[in-house]
Parts: structure tokens; C-alpha cells; sequence
């Protein structure tokens, strides 16, 4: 039977670095490999790329790519790989350098063609353009339609967008997220960027210190108290929702989760039935035994404790709750959680007092 997915077992190393790593990936959407520099993450890629020595095995859904008695050189192995600036050919049009990437794949095993990648990332307006001509985000569209036309099994991205500015991020990312809802094929990304984690992946691969911390699904992995980015600033949960209703008066509007709704400000002036990533950030969310109504916060949710970090900064703990189906975090003094008497299984009430929409 083919095993789908991506199965991954590696043990590589440096001087002064060892990576060992056991990896079951979905075979289709983003996987984020997320963590601090240094933990690993290019390595990991470049081991799956073949362009790294190791031990171990790789199977892609269902082909084997190495194990102790093969290992395909990087040239056969059917991957495409962006990085951060890739190059494109530079005397060579936009047009010029897809139709590179596409003569090079036999035609049997072509399954995307040039007018279909022309249309996911917009290229049509510059086919005819030199690669000196285009900013550094229609640079990276175009590298990344060239990548994508050799047809990959597999596509590898190492920080695809950490060289861009701010503006031309939030223009790309709608393109990735294309790519993420078009492309049968999966997709593992490396980021520093927590904002294009939450946007992008649904899996995510935790990394410290060439091990893996935590992995699993994006909200469930987020959620766990336990998983060592639980504990820093920025900790947050992701919780996909549905606009429901726009409160033009107040300039609100009210998004919809498996478990509840919240109220968030309507600055994006997101349409009724709009799908929307939302973004709560632990140390935005407090715990209260009951619902008090004499308060600003509108945001107030029944929820179960579910699991309680110990606590690994100095007076606070992360604590994990669930409302409906959904997962939060909610970051709290030690001592609130004492006299609270919080445990798994309590009954209380969730207070939020920012939610983001994830651009
Ligand atoms: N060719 C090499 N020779 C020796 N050590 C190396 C080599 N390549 C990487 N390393 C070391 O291996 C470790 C992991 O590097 P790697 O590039 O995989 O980390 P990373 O998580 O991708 O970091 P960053 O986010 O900064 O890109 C680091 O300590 C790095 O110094």
C-alpha cells in the first residue's frame, strides 16, 4: 500500500550541529516549519532536497526517495525549491524564464502548464518584461511559477518572502494563498514569521536545537500549553471563522467560530460570509469564574480548562481551554490561577479583549 504523506526519518550533522528528526506531513496543503535560527530548519529542507547528506528515510506519497539501500540524487528527485532572492535568468523575459522551467520537464510528466500558473500569480501583464524590470515581489512570482512548472511532487519554500518589504509581503501572500488552495501537492514552508505561519499553514513543525518540539495542526498544535512557543510574548491561537453581521454604527463586526462568536472591529470591512483566519493572542485573554456584564470587555465566552503549562516563567501560566470546538490560550499570573482554583475540567468564562484578522 502507498503510504500517503510525507514520511521523513533523518539524522544529519555538523561539527557542532546534529539534526534528528521523525516527521509524518500531510501530502497536500502548507506545513510551516517554524522555530528560532539555528534550530535547523534549512537543514531539513535540504535533506529532503537531497542537497544535504544524511541517514535516514524519505518516502513522498508513496515513492521512496531514500532509505538504507537508495538515495536519488537531487537532480531526480521531483521537487521544486524557492528561496528567499531565487534567480531568475536575467537575459531571459518573464516568458522567456517559464518556458525554461517548463521545456525542462518531459512532457508525459508535465501536469501544470504555463497559462495556468500565468493565471495564479497574475503574470499576464508581465510576460514581456526583463527580470531587471520587475520589483522584488513580482521577482519571487515569477520564480516561484518557474519552480512550479517543472511539475513538482513536492514544492520547498525557505523564507520565500523574508527578503521582500511589508507592502510587498501582504501583496504575495493572497498569491501563496492560491497556490495553497490550488495545488494538489504539499508544500513545506520555512518561516520566522509567526503573521505568515497563522496566515498560511495548516500544519506546523515545531523545531528547537535540530529536534521537533511539537507538530500536528496548525490550531491544535498552537493551542497545546506545553509547546515551548506557548510561553513567549507573542503566543497566540488561530481560529478559523465566518463573517456573520456588520454593525455599522459601532463600527463592528461579528465573526463566527465552532463554539461561539466575537465581536472585532471592522476595519477590514470584511463582506457577511467572508471565511477569515482570526488571531488571539494568549496574553489578549483572561479567565473569570462567571460572566460579569458590569465590564468594557465585549468578548465573554463560556469554556472548559482543558490542560495548565507549569508554570516556566516566574509567576505566569499558560493555561489551555477549550469553547465548542474551539481551542484558546489564555496567558494569566499564577497567582489569578490559584485563587481562581483553576483546574482541567473547570467550567469558566473567557474574556477577550483584542482579536486580529489575519491579513
Ligand atoms: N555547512 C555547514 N557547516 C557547518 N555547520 C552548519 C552548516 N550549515 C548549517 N550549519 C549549522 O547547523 C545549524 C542549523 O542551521 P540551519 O541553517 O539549518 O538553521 P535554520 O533554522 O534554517 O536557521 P535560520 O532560521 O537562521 O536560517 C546552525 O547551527 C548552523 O550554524
Amino acid at each position: 500500500m502507498r503510504e500517503p504523506g510525507i514520511l521523513a526519518r533523518f539524522d544529519a550533522g555538523f561539527e557542532r550541529f546534529r539534526m534528528q528528526v521523525d516527521l509524518q506531513l500531510p501530502g497536500n496543503g502548507v506545513t510551516a516549519l517554524f522555530g528560532h535560527s539555528g534550530c535547523g530548519k534549512t537543514t531539513l529542507l535540504r535533506c529532503i532536497a537531497g542537497l544535504q547528506a544524511c541517514s535516514g528515510r524519505l518516502s513522498v506519497n508513496g515513492d521512496v526517495w531514500q532509505d538504507h539501500n537508495v538515495s536519488l540524487p537531487v537532480h531526480k528527485r521531483p521537487l521544486a525549491y524557492v528561496f528567499q532572492e531565487t534567480s531568475l535568468f536575467p537575459h531571459l523575459s518573464v516568458k522567456g524564464n517559464l518556458d525554461f522551467g517548463y521545456r525542462r520537464t518531459p512532457a508525459t510528466q508535465r501536469r501544470i502548464h504555463p497559462q495556468q500558473v500565468i493565471d495564479w500569480l497574475r503574470l499576464s501583464r508581465l510576460l514581456d518584461r526583463m527580470p531587471e524590470r520587475l520589483s522584488g515581489g513580482e521577482r519571487q512570482r515569477v520564480a516561484i511559477a518557474r519552480a512550479l512548472l517543472t511539475s513538482p511532487r513536492l514544492l520547498l519554500m525557505d523564507e520565500p518572502l523574508s527578503a521582500l518589504d511589508q507592502a510587498s509581503k501582504r501583496d504575495i501572500l493572497p498569491y501563496l494563498e492560491t497556490l495553497r488552495d490550488t495545488l494538489d501537492i504539499p508544500i513545506v514552508y520555512v518561516s520566522h514569521s509567526a503573521a505568515e505561519v497563522a496566515r498560511l499553514a495548516d500544519h506546523i513543525v515545531m523545531m528547537d536545537q535540530g529536534r521537533v518540539v511539537a507538530q500536528g495542526g496548525l490550531q491544535e498544535t498552537l493551542a497545546r500549553p506545553d509547546q515551548p512557543f506557548a510561553l513567549e510574548e507573542d503566543a497566540a491561537v488561530i481560529v478559523p471563522a465566518v463573517i456573520r453581521e456588520r454593525d455599522l454604527q459601532w463600527h463592528l463586526c461579528r465573526a463566527e467560530f465552532e463554539g461561539g462568536s466575537l465581536w472585532l472591529r471592522d476595519d477590514h470591512q470584511p463582506e457577511p460570509g467572508t471565511r477569515v483566519r482570526l488571531q488571539i493572542l494568549a496574553r489578549d485573554v483572561s479567565i473569570a469564574l462567571a460572566a460579569n456584564q458590569d465590564q468594557s470587555i465585549q468578548n465573554l465566552l463560556p469554556a472548559r480548562v482543558m490542560d495548565m503549562s507549569a508554570e516556566q516563567r516566574p509567576g505566569m501560566t499558560t493555561v489551555s481551554l477549550q469553547a465548542g470546538e474551539t481551542s484558546f490560550l489564555a496567558r494569566i499570573t499564577s497567582r489569578s490561577a490559584h485563587q481562581l482554583g483553576l483546574g482541567p475540567g473547570m467550567e469558566v468564562c473567557l474574556q477577550i479583549k483584542s482579536v486580529a484578522i489575519i491579513e
